[in-house]
């Protein structure tokens, strides 16, 4: 994988989460990598001098000299990315769409040739090697070709196979779900100044808070439910932070949230 060219179509957050997390990783030469997006030169420029990355002479000529294309520009911008694009693509590559909503056999039928597209549906804690990505074959890709995406999936994270139907689910659940934390924790922030701590006291015990939940719950092998119970004395402070939450249904809202993150992944791709 290593010597493999790419290049990013969209130079946007999830371009510069995949690319610093293979930069971190070493799995993918600075010289291999062309990145282009439709007008922001500004960005450009500052995601080219982050990663030291160049910008070819000829961008066209990069493209089809790259051997994984990943698109990675908004659902509604597929269309004419690839339209600007496709005569560059071609059958000995692979495209990775992480585009939400975007179907591979929209994507295969704007390319125009038997190309192997693979949809991805990574996070943006692919920055810090974390992401959790599933990813689904199209109508041309092979065996090879999965192999390759879960190399360069795995390198920042963790991989699962899904059927195309299920990207959706995905996109609602871990696509999404980095924000879902993030918003808990700017609310933990909050409870702890309002508490009367000092922000950067709140800030620090809320990250180890989380940071040691998640290692629970990875490395103890126990249920959340067993988890929580540990936590939770009868009477004490935990049940009566508890009986709030849930008096507010937190748990309803959560699994409403992520019913509507997919059927916003739904929405997104129904007129591809
Ligand atoms: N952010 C996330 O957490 C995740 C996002 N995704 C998916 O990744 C994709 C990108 O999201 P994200 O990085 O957040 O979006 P951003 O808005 O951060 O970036 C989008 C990029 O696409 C570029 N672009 C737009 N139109 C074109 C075009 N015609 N040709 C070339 N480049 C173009 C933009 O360039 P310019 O600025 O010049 O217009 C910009 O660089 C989306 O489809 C999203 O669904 C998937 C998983 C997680
Ligand atoms: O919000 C979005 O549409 C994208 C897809 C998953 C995460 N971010």
């Amino acid at each position: 994988m290593k010597e493999k060219k790419f290049t990013f179509i969209g130079a946007g957050s999830m371009t510069e989460a995949i690319l610093a997390g293979l930069l971190e990783k070493n799995k993918i030469l600075r010289q291999n990598i062309t990145i282009l997006n439709k007008s922001n030169k500004i960005r450009l420029q500052k995601l080219l001098q982050t990663y030291g990355l160049t910008k070819p002479q000829q961008i066209g000529e990069a493209i089809r000299h790259s051997d994984v294309v990943v698109i990675a520009v908004k659902p509604k911008d597929v269309e004419d990315a690839l339209l600007k694009w496709r005569e560059y693509i071609h059958e000995k590559q692979l495209v990775i769409s992480v585009a939400a909503g975007i179907s591979t056999s929209y994507i295969e039928s704007l390319l125009q040739a038997n190309i192997a597209v693979i949809r991805a549906m990574p996070n943006t804690s692919c920055t810090v090697g974390l992401s959790a990505t599933a990813i689904c074959s199209g109508k041309w890709s092979t065996e090879q070709d999965m192999q390759l995406a879960k190399e360069i999936f795995s390198a920042i994270g963790m991989v699962v196979s899904v059927k195309e139907e299920m990207m959706d689910a995905v996109t609602g659940l871990s696509g999404s779900g980095p924000a879902y934390f993030y918003y808990m924790v700017e609310a933990l922030e909050q409870a702890g100044i309002r508490a009367g701590l000092q922000p950067d006291t709140a800030r620090q015990l809320t990250l180890q808070t989380i940071l040691g939940a998640a290692h629970m719950l990875a490395e103890t092998g126990k249920k959340p439910t067993e988890l929580r119970q540990e936590v939770t004395s009868p009477g004490g402070t935990t049940m009566a932070g508890l009986e709030v939450l849930s008096k507010y249904q937190l748990d309803q809202a959560v699994i409403e949230a992520v019913l509507r993150a997919k059927e916003r992944s739904q929405e997104l791709g129904q007129y591809f």
